[in-house]
């Protein structure tokens, strides 16, 4: 059984960099600040609160990752509340929350949603004329798993 998901035009968008990835996720969002604001920005709480300064619009800041803001952003992941992934991660460090980002990226594809975790991904991604109109995701099919014998 196909289930299907709409992404609405106006997307909602998780944004999210590590420490030495902030700089450039910021230069990235300040550049594409006019498509950006076009739909609605979630972020990790100190990622949350530079991009707001820096573009002067306004963003549903969740907790630092590290105290849980992965773990927020995928959960909206999980109950279909977010539509897009740009997560500038450190491939050059590991981090004391390296469980929950794994965890963030693996919802990501459960839900089969767009994930960008470096800036030419996420400058593919935020010129794709789907950014900008209704798409339809197929959602993976997990009536099997759902109905195995435990
Ligand atoms: O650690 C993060 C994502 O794993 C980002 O958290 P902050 O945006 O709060 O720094």
């Amino acid at each position: 059984m196909q289930t299907i998901k709409t992404l609405k035009a106006r997307k909602r968008i998780a944004l999210i960099a590590h420490d030495h990835k902030k700089a450039e996720l910021i230069e990235w969002a300040t550049y594409n600040k006019t498509v950006l604001s076009r739909h609605e920005l979630y972020a990790t709480g100190t990622t949350g609160k530079l991009i707001e300064e820096a573009l002067d619009v306004s963003v549903r800041k969740l907790l630092s990752g590290p105290l849980g803001g992965d773990q927020q952003i995928g959960a909206l992941v999980a109950e279909g509340a977010l539509d897009v992934i740009i997560f500038f991660w450190d491939p050059m460090e590991a981090l004391p929350h390296d469980p929950d980002i794994k965890a963030l990226l693996r919802l990501g594809v459960v839900w089969n949603i767009p994930v960008a975790c470096n800036r030419a991904s996420a400058d593919f991604l935020l010129t794709s004329p789907l950014m900008h109109q209704d798409y339809e995701v197929i959602l993976p099919d997990y009536t099997q798993y759902l109905q195995r014998k435990v």
